[in-house]
This record gives structure tokens, sequence and C-alpha cells, in this order.
């Protein structure tokens, strides 16, 4: 059948048939009976970085030797005859899921071999996004949800649920970065309040004469400059919701005492008033200082710490969760890409030096660094993108484990498969499929490989 009777079924010409290959955001390529390289669409640009002319004409195994990808399907698809699926890794990082099918003569010779490939990444980042957000407020943004593959995390989550029900005042004490603010949405949005209002105020950000009228209002004539008629504070305004303090360390002592007023009998004053006004409203609070050091230094009051200390929760720091590295990159490479209209993927090294990084920022370091290489690097991210601090300590990583044998090396790579799949994975049935390995062995490498990442 040739390409005019083909083009005669349908309502357009070759080169819309070209552009309609070209816009197939999986990569397709044909190769003739010689191995030859005959055809490949745009995608192969930004799978392996080349241009299709760079592409056109050459043998396939030319570009194998060069090691633009690896392993090699085509000698096998041209014994067996038959279609092979398979993955495969590009020199860029991106990894593949290639599908080689003959198409024969009537000699039964290969006469093209037509290949598909799909980069996984997407899958990925849609498996991790599914798998691992926990349902907050979902609403319009599927990533409000508060994503973890750790166990301390989870039960942090589960107590959080149990409290959210409860009126209380929430401390909520952890590292910057760590998802305090996340959290106190997801406890408002769990409780009874949440058609109620939900309001931050960060105490370090409102500089300290604004902030007793900020929050508390004044009636008229106050103060020179007032309005006339007076202003209503943000604690009445989030009446019947929560109000959330943010850096609560931060909060000058003096407006603590008319705080803890607040939380204890649900009143206050406004500036100039005489008459209490009633509120309902729930406190959290949350703040990465050391309150209890505070207090005894004499710049927290004591008796508003230990009214706020009823139920804390502490943030785990991310580097202490380093199961949930690669789902959070997968998860913000995702929401990036989205926003701004690109397709990056992540080399499987650059994923592997962000695991070993401390996170001193935390998850919002994770997420602007993922923010930034998304805007400034080419179509996948690599090692070479990485900043400075980052790019050395993995350097520095992986140097102190350089094989020095072949065994050794042997045992490295598989370690650190198992390893990468576990994190991943979580359970010994996943990494069996994706290892394709049994069970039983999956289960015995995990036991040997990845102690220190499962649940204690
Ligand atoms: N588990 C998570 N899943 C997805 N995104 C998260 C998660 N935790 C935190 N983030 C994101 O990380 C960033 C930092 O979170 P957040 O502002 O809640 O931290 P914080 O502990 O309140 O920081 P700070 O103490 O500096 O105020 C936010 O953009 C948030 O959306």
């Amino acid at each position: 059948m040739g390409m005019s009777s083909l083009t005669n079924n349908l309502d357009f010409d070759l080169d819309t048939l070209v552009k309609i290959l070209d816009y197939s955001s999986d990569e397709i390529f044909v190769l003739d009976k010689n191995m030859k390289i005959i055809y490949v669409n745009d995608a192969c640009k930004k799978h392996y970085g080349l241009n299709k002319e760079d592409v056109l004409g050459k043998k396939s195994v030319e570009l194998v030797e060069s090691g633009y990808w690896t392993p090699s399907i085509f000698p096998e698809v041209f014994n067996k005859k038959e279609p092979i699926t398979i993955k495969q890794t590009t020199i860029l990082g991106a990894e593949l899921l290639t599908s080689a099918v003959p198409i024969l003569n009537d000699e039964n010779e290969v006469e093209l071999v037509v290949t598909t490939a799909r980069e996984m990444q997407s899958y990925k980042m849609l498996k991790a996004k599914e798998e691992n957000a926990i349902a907050a407020d979902q609403g319009e943004d599927p990533f409000a949800g508060i994503m973890t593959n750790n166990e301390k995390m989870k039960n942090v989550l589960k107590f959080a649920q149990k409290v959210a029900a409860a009126n209380s005042t929430i401390l909520i004490l952890g590292e910057s970065g760590t998802g305090k603010s996340v959290l106190a949405q997801y406890i408002h949005e769990n409780s009874k309040r949440k058609n109620g209002p939900f309001l931050t105020i960060n105490c370090a950000a409102i500089p300290a004469e604004l902030m007793e009228s900020e929050l508390f209002g004044y009636t008229g004539g106050a103060f020179t400059n007032a309005n006339k008629t007076g202003k209503k504070g943000l604690i009445e305004s989030v009446e019947g919701g929560t109000l959330f303090l943010d850096e609560i360390g931060d909060m000058p002592l003096p407006l603590q005492a008319k705080m803890l007023q607040v939380i204890q009998e649900k009143k206050f004053i406004p500036i100039g008033g005489v008459k209490e006004k009633k509120v309902d409203i729930r406190i959290i609070a949350a703040t990465n200082k050391n309150l209890a050091e505070m207090v005894e230094n004499k710049t927290f009051r004591e008796d508003l710490y230990y009214r706020l200390n009823v139920v804390d929760i502490k943030m785990v720091p991310l580097r202490e969760r380093v199961e949930d590295i690669i789902p959070l990159t997968y998860n913000f490479l995702y929401k990036f890409n989205r926003i701004y209209e690109v397709n990056k993927l992540i080399s499987e090294d650059c994923l592997e030096w962000l695991s070993y990084f401390s996170w001193p920022g935390n998850v919002r370091q994770l997420e602007n660094l993922i923010e930034k290489l998304v805007i400034t690097s080419g179509d996948v991210i690599g090692i070479d993108d990485l900043p400075e601090g980052i790019y050395t300590h993995g350097k520095r990583q992986i140097e102190k484990t350089a094989p020095s044998s072949l065994n050794e090396a042997i045992d490295q790579a598989k370690k650190e498969m198992v390893r990468n799949s576990y994190k991943m994975n979580r359970s010994s049935r996943k990494v069996a499929a994706d290892l394709q390995i049994s069970q039983t062995q999956a289960a015995k490498l995990i036991r040997e490989y990845c102690q220190d990442l499962q649940d204690k």
C-alpha cells in the first residue's frame, strides 16, 4: 500500500501527517531492513538532545555505541521477528518504555521496525501524586494535600486529624519549611469550623506597633489619625473559624497577655474600648523557635506557653524523611511543568543527589529549587544543573562510595536499585514487580539494604 492510496482516504496531506507525528508526545522511530533510521519525530530532541537531522540516515548501532540509549532493542527484534518492550535510559537520563514492532514482508523478513518510546516520569509523577497526596481539602489544587511516605509524618497527620475535631488550641513546632502552615490549614479543613474563615497572621511580618490594632481593632477616636468609626480587628473577622498565628515566638510581650485572654476567656477589649467583646475562634500557633528556652529567658510569657502547649505537634524535618524526597520532587516537577507549560524531566542520578542532601530549608527549599530548575534547565534536569552546595554534597557522597572491584560495583548497583525502588514503592511485592525478581528475593534484598528506610 503506497502513501498515495493512504492519503486518498484521508483528509490531509503528507505535511499534515508529519506534523501529527511530531506533535505526539511519544517518540516514534522507524528502521529499515538494514537497521538504518528512516524516520524519527521531534520527540528525539527531548529524549536524546538530538535534532531529527542528526538521527536520520544513521545506523541505530552508531547511536547505541555513542551511548544515546541503553540497552539496545533492535538486534533482538530482528532476531526474534516479534514485538518487544523494554525499559531504556537515554544519554540525558530520561527513562523510556520502548516498544519495537517488526513489519515482515511476504518472505517473512523484517522490512521495517516501528518503535515508540514513552518517557516514564510523567507516569511516575502521576503515581506519586495519586498515592501520596493525603486529601486535605484538595479543591482546585490537587497539591493542597500533605504528601508523605514517612511513618512518623503519617502519625503526625493522624494525630492532627484527631485533635482537629476537638476545639483545643494547638501549637505546631518544627524547622522552617517543614509544612507547619500546610498542617494548620489541614487541621482547619478537618475540623467542624471548615466552613468558617481560616486566617494566617505572620507575627514576624507585622511591625510590633501595628500588630495590636491589626489583631484587636480599635474604637472610633482611639488615637490620633484613627478612623472615626473605628476598625474591626482580624480576630473578630475570623469569628466561627480558625486563626493561625505563624511565628508566635515573635509576638511582642505586651500583646501576649492580651492573646492569653482571648484563648482563655474567648474575649478581648479593642484599643480605646471599655466593653469586652466575645469571640468564637480557634487558635493554632506555630514557631521554629525554642519557646521553652524563650520562657526561661523571659522573652515569652510562661502562662501563654503552657496555654498553647496543651496540644503540641512536632513536624519532621525533610532529612529525617528521606523517602519523601523523590515523591515530593516528582510532585513539584509535575506542578511547575503545569504552571510554566513545559514538560521537563529529571535524570535518575539527579534524583539520587537530591536524596543525599540534608535540606536545611526543608520542603520549601526543595520546592523552590525544583521551580528554579524547571525554569532554567534544558529538557532533562541533570546533576550539572544543581546549585553548588547540593552538587558538592552529592559528589562527596558518590566519591565516598566509589567501588574498587567489579563485585563491589555490582553490589553497589544492586543496592542502589533496590533502595531506589523501595523508596518509590514501599512494599516487597511492588519492588519485586519493578525489578522483575521474586517477592522472596525482593524481601531479602530489602532486609539487607533498606533497613534504615524501613519504619521502625
Ligand atoms: N508534605 C507536603 N507536600 C507538599 N508540599 C508541601 C508539603 N509540606 C510543605 N509543602 C510546601 O512547602 C512549602 C513550605 O511549607 P510551609 O509554609 O507550610 O512551611 P512552614 O513550616 O510553615 O515554614 P515557616 O516556618 O518558614 O513558616 C509550602 O509551599 C508548602 O506548600
